[in-house]
């Protein structure tokens, strides 16, 4: 099983003054996916429990990846209203906080003390040198904090997004947008929710009635950069009626699952951005491709996810791919 970081590395520092928030507190939970038992006997509900478990095996996971989710988002609301120390990781636009640190602490000691055989993987802890590889075993998929360099600036869209897989099978995807205070769930073959209300995406099928979401991502490397925007150049030009971002991969991926946009694609993002979303996508009824029109691929850094095969397929069309290197790619110890 791998690890929880217990420190991640020092960076180089800059503070920044941010705007501050006020945020309400939280709604409970609304209905989601709550087991309505009928009164009766102990016996009987020790029973129904044990058949639950059998029939729903990953449902105590699921629920505490959500009451977690929660519990982090507010931790993060909260570390919203003080002034940030800023450390950089693979490049100066590449940011991390303690926050993002603090919160995968949280997240991860207590998965581990309900479900002490589960392994993880986390962006923070990859981060400190953690191997990111998926293997057979009930893995946690975690951003603490999806959107870290809208949080540095007080822009107000920022994630905690937790993905689930078994036998690298993903299982269930929890994003909480806390800002919004916004609860997004998908669990394989029960629904997407957004605070109970089920999720559908858009039936548009036209690329020009379409809303695209994608990211200029933190990669400053000017072919990078150049192909990035020739790709938007082109479709926005098809046309299509718009093309957005949100600064966090996971709250994009659940505004394809709302059918508030068509598709979201990217290149460069990493597993914990997509691994909840992927599950919130798909349970909406989208689709997810490879941003070459192939099986799509958690490892791969490259995420085509849309409402319908029509409108992805036309959106690969005008793709200029660059290289990513996967996530588990296993980098030798100098
Ligand atoms: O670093 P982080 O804020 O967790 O995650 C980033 C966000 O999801 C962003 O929208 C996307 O463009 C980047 O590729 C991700 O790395
Ligand atoms: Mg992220």
């Amino acid at each position: 099983m791998q690890g929880v970081a217990s420190t991640f590395p020092s960076v180089s520092r800059c503070q920044i003054e941010r705007p501050s928030f006020k945020c309400s507190a939280p709604t409970p939970d609304q209905g989601i996916n709550r087991l309505k038992l009928p009164p009766t006997s102990l016996q009987t509900v020790t029973q129904h429990n044990k058949t639950n478990k059998m029939s729903d095996p990953w449902k105590e996971s699921f629920d505490h990846a959500v009451a977690v989710a929660r519990k982090a988002g507010v931790v993060i609301r909260d570390a919203l209203q003080n002034e940030v120390k800023v450390m950089t990781k693979s490049s100066s636009v590449d940011l991390v906080t303690q926050t993002d640190q603090r919160v995968e602490k949280i997240i991860i000691s207590s998965v581990k003390e309900k479900f002490p055989t589960h392994s993880f993987i986390g962006e923070e802890s990859v981060a400190a040198g953690h191997p990111c590889i998926l293997t057979d075993d009930p893995t946690w998929i975690i951003d603490p904090v999806d959107g870290t360099t809208n949080f540095v600036h007080g822009f107000p869209f920022v994630a905690v997004s937790i993905g689930f897989a078994v036998n690298k099978e993903l299982e269930f995807g929890v994003v909480y947008s806390c800002i919004e205070d916004k609860m997004y769930t998908g669990r394989k073959g029960k629904g997407a929710f957004c605070d109970g209300e089920k999720l559908e995406v858009s039936d548009v099928k036209d690329i020009r009635k379409s809303m695209i979401i994608s990211e200029l991502g933190s990669n400053r490397d000017e072919e990078t950069v150049s192909k990035i925007f020739s790709t938007m150049k082109k479709i926005l030009c098809i046309p299509v009626h718009g093309l957005r971002g949100s600064g966090t991969a996971a709250t994009n991926m659940c505004l394809v699952a709302s059918g508030a946009v068509e598709a979201f694609f990217e290149i460069g993002i990493h597993c914990w951005d997509v691994a909840a979303g992927a599950v919130i996508v798909t349970e909406a009824g989208g689709l997810l491709l490879d941003v070459d029109g192939g099986p799509w691929d958690l490892m791969s850094r490259r995420m085509m996810s849309a409402n319908n095969k029509t409108i992805a397929d036309r959106l690969i069309k005008e793709i200029d791919v660059f290289p990513a290197e996967r996530d588990d790619v296993v980098k030798s110890k100098k």
